[in-house]
Formats: structure tokens, sequence, C-alpha cells
């Protein structure tokens, strides 16, 4: 099919450059400076943008969680998958945890013939399955009644002996909330020995320092979780006289590393094996075992997975040491573009008609740029999880290397000035009529939970608005300023909030070639007249296509855009 876009018949057309700038995890919150630091923070420049496009009918608040983004419920926060899923796409689709759900509703899952090859000859040759993943309820990730019935099904499937790997999360949930969920997946792996199935959990560690890497960004973090399941390795560095590294229970592992580390929350737990009385692990992985990650959601997934899949002559990123030959599933395909991983067990939503795709056939040379920890989320999930570009010849994509994690909550700033420096070049150089920006601050010094580190991100955020800004005004553009899910806006101080939030999120249009032809429609009527109140994350695609001076197609959620 073509995607090109036909042109408004009423001509209306701003030459642009537009750009479009995600402030990631930058919600609405309270008008309380002492739980909303974007309200301590008092930023300026960005209240002041805001003040201006209201006055001009060019603001609004957008949906920017729950059914708004495809997820199943008002009560499911948003998050950057999703977020950049609808903004990208112009669309709602089911997400992939509600696909899973679907899934194990009909039995569908465990009648696919990955099932039967991952699970089904595992057992019937009496292997070993492992089953890895992150163990919460944030449901961003994962979610454990997932998990629990991937056990169900396993048992069913005749799985006789299974071994977990847990990665604590803290980050979609409460800081220190992962014994909870170690207790949940203890007491449920204790009820299958009335069934004769041997279950245990066998490692773990926090899923900010072990396995659950993104966009490249460290593979130190791969690799701790590789030698801690694959061979019951914990590494030396991570080892002291206050934490031994091997325990005889997850919780007494869990417990060791809080008391040697009281600052190193769920998140950041450092790695561990579970021994039986001789010392031994009781979990490595060896040759006919199967592996299934029952992570749904891509970006932290991918690395992790390619370890187990890609040969030596392609694996450049750590010593594998001897690799076992294991049958290994993904719970969903996380990269639908390059396939990874070759098996899965829950086909992803179909990602299709994505603004990329519309713009770039209808001539609209794009940009897009953000720091490592949010690159993939500006190209991978705003092209709808395919990595690599879709019309290489009239787009350019850049990344500004990031600090690692642990350097979020000290230097809150971030690479945002960074990533400012080359969004100007890029707007100066006059080669795209559209450009997108992910600031990572808000969200990434918001899952730390420091308030005060929250307060500066939020005002370096505002300095480097207004040096946008100032560019943008200078080449007669468009500055569009939202965010895709809430997370800074709602903190305490004492640390124990660190996730993202249900609050919606600002839509705000700076025009520096305004002459009153459009204002937004308000919030009181309903755009797509489904019963949903007021607009989201997926009418911003429509909107800037009318911006761009096209029509929107018809699959598309509506326009935010009214002409006079
Ligand atoms: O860090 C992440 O993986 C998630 C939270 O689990 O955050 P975001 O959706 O903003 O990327
Ligand atoms: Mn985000
Ligand atoms: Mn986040």
């Amino acid at each position: 099919m073509s995607y090109k876009l036909s042109a408004l018949p009423s001509g209306f057309r701003k030459e642009g450059p537009i750009v479009l700038c995600i402030l990631d995890g930058y919600g609405l919150g309270k008008d309380d400076p002492s739980a909303n630091p974007i309200v301590a923070a008092h930023p300026t420049y960005i209240n002041d943008l805001i003040e201006k496009s209201k006055s001009a009918g060019l603001y609004k608040q957008i949906r920017a969680h729950g059914p708004a983004v495809g997820l199943p419920s008002e009560s499911d926060m948003g998050n950057s998958e999703v977020g950049h899923n609808a903004m990208g796409a112009g669309q709602i689709y089911s997400q992939g945890t509600m696909l899973v759900d679907e899934s194990f509703k009909t039995g569908r899952m465990f009648k696919t013939e990955n099932w039967k090859t991952v699970v089904g000859e595992t057992a019937s040759h009496s292997g070993t399955l492992h089953m890895f993943g992150l163990l919460s309820d944030g449901n961003i990730h994962s979610h454990i009644g997932q998990v629990e019935q991937l056990i169900d099904g396993a048992v069913e499937t005749g799985i006789k002996t299974l071994r977990i790997h847990v990665l604590l999360d803290g980050r979609d949930v409460p800081p220190e909330s992962g014994l909870k969920y170690i207790d949940m997946i203890e007491a449920k792996l204790a009820s299958l020995a009335a069934k004769g199935v041997d279950a245990k959990i066998a490692s773990g560690g926090g899923r900010m320092y072990v396995t659950m890497d993104r966009y490249n960004s460290d593979w130190n973090i791969v690799r701790r979780g590789w030698n801690s399941m694959v061979h019951g390795i914990v590494e030396e560095a991570d080892i002291s006289d206050k934490y031994k590294g091997y325990y005889h229970s997850a919780r007494e592992a869990i417990e060791a590393c809080r008391a040697a580390f009281p600052d190193k929350k769920d998140q950041y737990n450092l790695p561990f094996v579970i021994v039986d009385e001789a010392g031994s692990p009781i979990g490595k992985m060896k040759d006919g075992d199967a592996v299934i990650n029952w992570n749904f959601r891509g970006d932290r997934a991918i690395q992790i997975s390619k370890a187990f899949e890609l040969p030596d002559t392609e694996f450049t990123f750590f010593d594998r040491g001897t690799k076992p030959k294991v049958r290994y599933a993904g719970l969903l395909e996380y990269d639908t573009e390059v396939h990874i991983p070759s098996q899965f067990l829950v086909p992803p939503p179909e990602i299709s008609h994505t603004l990329s795709q519309y713009l770039l056939a209808s001539g609209v040379p794009s940009y897009a740029i953000a720091e490592t920890h949010k690159f993939g989320h500006v190209t991978f999930f705003w092209n709808g999880n395919k990595s690599g570009y879709i019309d290489e010849a009239h787009e350019l994509y850049e990344v500004v290397p990031s600090l690692p994690n642990s350097e979020t909550e000290t230097h809150p700033e971030m690479k945002a000035k960074e990533v400012t420096d080359k969004l100007v070049a890029a707007l100066e150089s006059k080669k795209y009529r559209f450009l997108r920006v992910n600031y990572a601050n808000g969200d990434m010094v918001g899952h730390t939970g420091n308030f005060d580190s929250c307060v500066k991100c939020v005002q370096c955020l505002d300095r480097e608005i207004a040096r946008l800004d100032a560019a943008v005004r200078a080449q007669n553009g468009i500055l569009i300023i939202t965010a895709d899910h809430g997370n800074v806006e709602d903190k305490d101080h004492k640390g124990s909030k660190t996730s993202h939030t249900c609050a919606p999120v600002l839509f705000s249009v700076t025009d520096y070639t305004y002459k009153g032809e459009y204002t937004l429609i308000p919030d009181t009527v309903k755009p797509d007249g489904e019963g949903k109140e007021g607009s989201g994350l997926s009418n911003i695609a429509a909107t800037v296509m009318n911006l761009l001076g096209f029509e929107a197609p018809d699959v598309y959620r509506k326009s935010m855009i009214q002409f006079k």
C-alpha cells in the first residue's frame, strides 16, 4: 500500500520545522511543592510556554495510561513502550500484557508449536525448565500472575524439575517490595511438591544491576545475569565480607544484601545464587534444558535473548563460557523487525501504519534524538517495536551516550544539555521538517525516588527547553511539548515513590508563525467519540500530520486540531 498522505483541502501547511519534545515521565500532578518536584522546582520557562499556549487555545491535558494506551484498566499506569507506540502509530493497540492474558484465557498459549517444542519436548526427556524475568505485578515488563499461569501450564505439560531465576523490581512497584513477591512465588513453588515437582528459585538479583540492560547501555548487567543464571556463578566483584553471594534461599540473600548495603534497594540488589547443603548451585543450566523469559516487554529483554541465541561468531559482548544447548523462548517476540527471539509464545501487537511510514512516504525528512537510556523509545518503540530506519536517505537518528544508571541520582542533569546541542544543530541544518526528541530526566531521575534530585532534573529541563525554544523560534518553527506518562510529578521525601503514575500529561503547542488559523479541540469534546474522555497520546500523530499540511488517514485517532 502507499503511505503517501493527501494535502489538506484548505491548503493549510506549516513549513516547519516541527519539534515534538517528549519529556519522559513528566506528568501533571498536584499543586503541592512538598509532593510534586515539578511544583517545587518552579520551571518558569516551561510554565510560561504553557501559559501562553493556554491563552492561545493551544494547550490541553491528554491521557497517557490505561485503555488510552492499550492497557487493560484505568489502574494501569503508563509506560514508555505503550506511550511511544501510541504516539508513533496514531492508533491504540492491545498491548503485550493484554495479548498474553488473552492467550491464557483461550488456552492458546499451551497449544502453540513453540510451547510444544520448548516445554513439551523438554518434559518428554525429563529436562529442567528454567524461567526468568522481572518478579512483580507492575505490569510494565511482566506480571507475576502470568508467571504463575506459566508454571501451572508447565506442570500440566509434564515438567518435573523447574528452576526460577528472579529479578527484583522496585521500579514499577515500591522500592523494597521484593520479598512480598518472593514469598508469593515460593508458596507457589512449594505447592508443587505434592504433584511430585521439584521447583525452586535458583538465582536472582536487582533488575538494574542484573540481566535487564537496554539499548546496549551496559553489557556488564547482562553478563552478571548470565553468569548467575546459566553457570551458577556470582562474580568476584560482587562478593565481600558483608555479602557472600551464595545463599540457601532468595529471602536469605535479599536480607543479606539489604543489611550490608542499605542504599541498594531492590532495583540494585546484588546477584545471588542459591546453593544446596553441600554448597553446590541448584539451578545451573545444562544441555537439553529449556528456558523461558517471562517478560513481555522488549527493550530490556533483547540483550539477554541475544546471549541465549546468537552463535559465538556474532556474540562479541562478553565471554559466555561454555554455552549450554538449551531451547529458549520469550513470552513475546521482542523485536519484530530483526525477529528476536526466534521462538516466542505469544505473537506481539502488529503495529503498522506508523507516523514515520506516512511522513517519509510523503516527503517529510525526519530526525530523532535521545540519550542512550531512551534512544530506542524515540526510534524502536516509536516505529512500532521495529529497529532500524524507515528510510535512511531521509532520516537521521542520533544518540548521546548516557552515564551509567548508577549515576542518575547524583547527576540529575544526565545528558540533557548534549541532547539539546545536537538537536539545535539539526534544526540549524534546516534538513528536517519533523524532529522528535526524548529528554530522559523526568523518568530516569523519577525512578530513583530522590525528591531533591527530581527537583534538580526539572530545573535542568527548564534550561534546556529555553534553549530549544529559542532555536525553534529562530527557524519560525513549532515546538510541541508533551510527555509519555507520569513519574517525576509524584514523589515524597522518604524516597518511597519510584514508579510511574496514572497522571495525564501536557500537550502544549508553541507556533512561531501562528496567525490564529486553528486551535486545539477543548477537553470537553471527545475527539474519538467512543466514550473515552478527552484525547490521549494516540491523538498526537494525526495532529502533527495536520500541522505539516496533511490529512490524517482514517485508521488514525482523530487530530486535536480544529481549524477556524
Ligand atoms: O525503566 C523501565 O524499564 C521502565 C519502568 O519499568 O520505564 P520506562 O517505561 O519509562 O522506560
Ligand atoms: Mn517513559
Ligand atoms: Mn520509566
